[in-house]
């Protein structure tokens, strides 16, 4: 499991402290295939997995679901035949926390 993976998830408060451009960099850079986009203002980080199938693309997509769950911060999933497209963000900050990375890492260890 990555560095990142094994870190705890902070409580996501409101007030809680959008990622610099040098921390974002850093933690992109332990997560090679994920892109920053920007909707509505918006920074989330996003990446495409591809299955050879619905049901491996659904399978995968409930395991991020549990990953999910368990930390208590959710993605935006869109689940295709042989495509899932996971995007992390902090709703209440509208914004980029740790967390969002965290979550990203953890999303890489579940598709394998
Ligand atoms: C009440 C509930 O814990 C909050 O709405 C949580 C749920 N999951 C969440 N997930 C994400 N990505 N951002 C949040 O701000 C968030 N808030």
């Amino acid at each position: 499991m990555s560095e990142l993976a094994r870190e705890k998830c902070q409580a996501c408060r409101r007030d809680a402290p959008h990622v610099t451009a040098e921390e974002r960099d850093a933690y992109l850079a332990e997560l090679p295939q994920w892109q920053i986009v920007e909707r509505d203002g918006i920074m989330q980080l996003e990446r495409v997995f591809t299955f050879r199938n619905f049901q491996q693309a659904l399978a995968f997509t409930n395991r991020v679901g549990e990953i999910a769950e368990a930390a208590g911060h959710h993605p935006a999933l869109l689940t295709e035949w042989g495509k899932v497209t996971v995007t992390w963000w902090s709703h209440e900050l509208k914004g980029l926390h740790k967390n969002d990375f965290i979550l990203a890492a953890r999303t890489d260890e579940v598709a394998a």
